[in-house]
C-alpha cells in the first residue's frame, strides 16, 4: 500500500432513529474499521441524519425529539455528529438528495480552504462526473467523498418495486458509494449479485459483516417501552433518561400515522415495522 493515495471519507447514515439505539453507533465503528483495513480510506466524520416528519411512517416521533436523543447518543463522539438538515425540511426528502447536499457542504468546506486554487475545485467536479458516467476508473482518490451507511435491510429495500428511483440508487452507489452492514438474515452479497445496477458499481459497496449478530432493532425498543420494559443497555444512558423524561414511547405514540394514505416509499417501511 506504499505510496498509495488515501481518501477522506464521511459516513452518512439516514434513517428513523426512532430511537437512536446502540447499534446505530456500532454501525459507524464498523464501518470505519473496515474502511480504514483497505489502506484505502482515512474516516474523518460520521453524521446521523434523522428523517424529517414529513416521512409519515407509522409510530414515528416528532422529529425534535429524534434529533435530541441523536445528539445525546453521540455526545461523547469525537467523530460522530448529528445533522439537522433533513429534518428540519418541511416535506420527506428522498436520501439521494440528502447525500447530494452533504457531499456539496464537503465541497464547499473544502472549496473554502484552498479558495484560491479554483482549478483544483474544477478538476475535481469534472473527475467526479465522469466517473459517474463510467468514463474514469478513479473516483479521484486524492479528494474526500461522503459515501451512504446503511444496514443490509436499507440495500435491500432498493429491490422493492417503485420504493427508490432507479437514478437515485445508480447515484447513490455510482457517485458517493455505500458501507452495508449486515443484518440478520439479510444477504447482501446474494442481493447486489441480482442487482444489475448494484453489480454495475460493485466496487463502490462496501459490505461489513457484524460478527456478534443481533436483533437490535428501534421497532423491538419501542415495543419494550410502551409494555414499560428496561431498554437499558441497548440504549445510551442518557437517551434511555431523556425517553422516561419526555415519557415517549406508549401505545399511543405507536398509533401515529397510522390513518396517513401511503405514499410508495412509506408503504414498506410502514409494513416492514408493524
Ligand atoms: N441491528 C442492526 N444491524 C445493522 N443495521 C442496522 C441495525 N439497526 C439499524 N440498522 C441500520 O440503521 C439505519 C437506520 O435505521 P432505522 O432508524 O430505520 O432503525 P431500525 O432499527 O431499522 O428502525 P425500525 O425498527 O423503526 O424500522 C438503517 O440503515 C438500518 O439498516
Ligand atoms: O430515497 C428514497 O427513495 C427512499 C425510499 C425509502 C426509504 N428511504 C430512506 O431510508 C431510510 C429508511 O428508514 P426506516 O426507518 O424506514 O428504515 C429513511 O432515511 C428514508 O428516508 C429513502
Amino acid at each position: 500500500m506504499e505510496g498509495q493515495a488515501v481518501t477522506e471519507v464521511v459516513l452518512l447514515a439516514c434513517g428513523s432513529f426512532n430511537p437512536i439505539t446502540n447499534m446505530h453507533l456500532r454501525m459507524f465503528e464498523l464501518a470505519r474499521d473496515h474502511l480504514v483495513d483497505t489502506g484505502q480510506y482515512r474516516v474523518v466524520k460520521g453524521i446521523i441524519s434523522p428523517v424529517g416528519d414529513g416521512y409519515k411512517k407509522k409510530g414515528l416521533i416528532e422529529a425534535s425529539h429524534r434529533l435530541e436523543m441523536a445528539r445525546l447518543a453521540t455526545k461523547d463522539s469525537d467523530w460522530i455528529t448529528v445533522d439537522a438538515w433533513e429534518c428540519l425540511q418541511p416535506e420527506w426528502v428522498e436520501t439521494a438528495k440528502v447525500v447530494r447536499h452533504h457531499y456539496d457542504d464537503l465541497l464547499a468546506a473544502e472549496q473554502n480552504i484552498d479558495d484560491v486554487d479554483t482549478v483544483k475545485y474544477t478538476k475535481r467536479r469534472r473527475v467526479e462526473e465522469n466517473h459517474f458516467q463510467g468514463s474514469s476508473s478513479d473516483r479521484g482518490r486524492d479528494s474526500s467523498q461522503v459515501m451512504l451507511l446503511c444496514g443490509a435491510d436499507v440495500l435491500e429495500s432498493f429491490g422493492i418495486p417503485n420504493l427508490w428511483k432507479q437514478e437515485d440508487i445508480a447515484e447513490i452507489v455510482g457517485r458517493y458509494g455505500l458501507v452495508c452492514i449486515t443484518r440478520n438474515s439479510n444477504d447482501p452479497h446474494k442481493f447486489i449479485h441480482q442487482s444489475d445496477t448494484l453489480w454495475k458499481y460493485r466496487k463502490n459497496i462496501h459490505v461489513v459483516r457484524e460478527w456478534v449478530t443481533n436483533e437490535i432493532s428501534a421497532t423491538h425498543i419501542r415495543r419494550a417501552l410502551r409494555r414499560g420494559r428496561s431498554v437499558r443497555y441497548l440504549l445510551p444512558d442518557k437517551v434511555v433518561r431523556y425517553v422516561q423524561e419526555n415519557d415517549l414511547y406508549s401505545a399511543e405514540s405507536e398509533k401515529k400515522n397510522a390513518d396517513v394514505v401511503l405514499a410508495p416509499f412509506q408503504k414498506c417501511s410502514g409494513a416492514l415495522s408493524s
